[in-house]
């Protein structure tokens, strides 16, 4: 292998794996290098493995929906079972991806990389010499910044459990702990969610989330909000958590600990210093073009950029407007516009575009159309109560502005709403629109 090369590209995610292919089919030199299994978070720690948990999720509650509508009997998860499923698919990732790139002539590198000078980095003690580098580096767990935090679990540990304690904690009530105490009390676990916020899934509509609360409270997950967790504390039979909510401590026993307080560009190992690339507090100092200010050889993509949305067809898009620029020259700019978000409980929960409140902050002129609807058929045909949704649609246009959708099929049809934002399409345009009829899609023309 040559210790030099057109582009560098440390991490192989989503964004490492795009940008690679896209600058090798143009003819550049490529290495790309990680210190983990090849194949990043979204496919080995995050979102298809999670998913790969979720159908067992989405089956059981298939029955208990059914159940007493023509459909009898018991079923449980067998945890190790639905693991070794996941396995099945997250197994052979690395060595597939290792081929994918050898086929493409792109070589891959195993270690941790590092910065040794603006234009060098080095892996294993070998220095690679880089016309470009691109950081595509991912995120990690927030520090917590408390007594005993060497004692709690990541997402990456969760998804690895052999079997399932009997009682979970989850540590913050954003996506992760949404999406995992909904998976872990169904599986069987005693769960309690610590959520410093003042409600869980603060990135979603607050109307929405309160609906899908009562599946919170069925499922028995004891969600305490307004606890900002402050010491975890390592006892015989497990763990205690402390937290303090309203200025009184509260104290929750759990034998698995689980982070869910949020993650951060993952730069430290770096040396950002040594490749005189500038940061601003936690996050790279990044142009337009995704660019380092400091030192032009050096572009960032995806979770590791923070520009957009830490989620996986963000540092896609990342990834393609950086290769743009570096193959042409700086002209492409990241656009967010219509970004979906899905945070995969049962049933899921989704956004798109603006929320209510971020629109009236803007000043915009717009109309709001809200309602739960259990009676439509989408989810009569289900037997599931919950089912809503909000659309904002502006005065003037009629183009929509935001989707908020709760309930079955919200996450194939908010991809719908995120067509119209990103294209500018009116509500009518999308009354105008047959969709096959019954389907999820089929309601959009009620929504809208
Ligand atoms: C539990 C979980 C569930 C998620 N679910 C979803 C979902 O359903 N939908 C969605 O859109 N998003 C989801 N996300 C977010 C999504 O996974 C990320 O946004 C996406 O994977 C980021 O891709 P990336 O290429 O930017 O970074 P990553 O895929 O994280 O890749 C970064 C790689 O860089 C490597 N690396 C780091 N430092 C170095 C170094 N110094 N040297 C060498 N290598 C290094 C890492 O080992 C890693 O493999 C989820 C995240 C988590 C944690
Ligand atoms: N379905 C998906 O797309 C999906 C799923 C999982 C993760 N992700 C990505 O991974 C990122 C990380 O997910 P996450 O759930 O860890 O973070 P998050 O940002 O969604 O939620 C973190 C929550 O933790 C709370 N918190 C922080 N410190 C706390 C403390 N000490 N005590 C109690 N609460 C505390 C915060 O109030 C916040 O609401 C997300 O931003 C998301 O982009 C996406």
């Amino acid at each position: 292998m040559p210790d030099a090369y057109d582009l560098v590209v440390l991490g192989s995610g989503t964004a490492a794996q795009v940008a690679s292919s896209r600058v090798r089919a143009a003819g550049w030199t490529v290495a790309v290098v990680d210190h983990r299994p090849f194949g990043g978070t979204c496919a080995l720690r995050g979102c298809d493995p999670k998913k790969m948990l979720v159908s067992g999720e989405e089956a059981l509650d298939a029955v208990r929906r059914m159940r007493g509508h023509g459909v009898e009997g018991d079923v449980r998860i067998a945890w190790p079972d639905l693991m070794a499923f996941k396995r099945s698919f997250t197994d052979p990732v690395p060595q597939k991806q290792e081929k994918r790139y050898c086929d493409q002539g792109i070589d891959a590198f195993h270690g941790l990389a590092r910065f040794t000078g603006p234009d060098t980095v080095t892996v294993e003690g070998r220095e690679l010499k880089a016309r470009h580098v691109l950081i595509a580096t991912g995120a990690r767990p927030v520090p917590l910044g408390v007594p005993g935090e060497e004692h709690v679990a990541t997402s990456d540990d969760f998804l690895e459990l052999e079997s399932l304690p009997a009682r979970v904690a989850f540590i913050g009530g954003g996506y992760v702990a949404a999406e995992f105490s909904h998976l872990a009390a169904r599986a069987g676990a005693e769960v309690t969610v610590l959520q410093r916020g003042a409600r869980m899934l603060p990135k979603f509509d607050p109307d929405l989330v309160g609906w899908l609360m009562e599946r919170f409270d069925e499922l028995g997950v004891d969600v305490r909000t307004g606890a900002a967790v402050n010491r975890v504390e390592k006892t015989g039979q497990g763990f205690l958590v402390h937290a303090v909510a309203d200025g009184r401590e509260q104290t929750v026993a759990a034998d698995l600990v689980v982070h869910a307080a949020g993650r951060v560009p993952d730069l430290d190992a770096l040396d950002l210093a040594a490749g005189g690339v500038a940061l601003e507090g936690r996050r790279l100092r990044l142009n337009e073009f995704l660019q380092s200010v400091s030192n032009p050889r050096v572009y960032a993509a995806g979770d590791a950029a923070g520009s957009g949305p830490p989620l996986t067809p963000v540092s896609s898009h990342d990834a393609k407007v950086v290769a743009a620029n570096l193959l042409e020259g700086n002209h492409a700019r990241p656009d967010y516009r219509g970004v979906p978000s899905v945070a995969f409980t049962v049933p899921p929960i989704t956004t798109v575009g603006l929320g209510e409140a971020e629109a009236r902050e803007r000043g915009l002129r717009f109309r709001v159309k809200s309602a739960r609807v259990p009676q439509w058929f989408t989810a009569r045909r289900l037997a599931e109560r919950i089912y809503g949704y909000k659309t904002l649609v502006e005065e003037d246009t009629g183009r929509i502005l935001g989707a908020h959708l709760v309930g079955p099929h919200a996450d194939e049809v908010i991809n719908l709403f995120a067509l119209a934002i990103r294209h500018g399409l009116t509500a009518a345009d999308l009354k105008g629109t047959m969709f096959a009829y019954p389907t999820g899609a089929s309601d959009i023309g009620y929504m809208a």
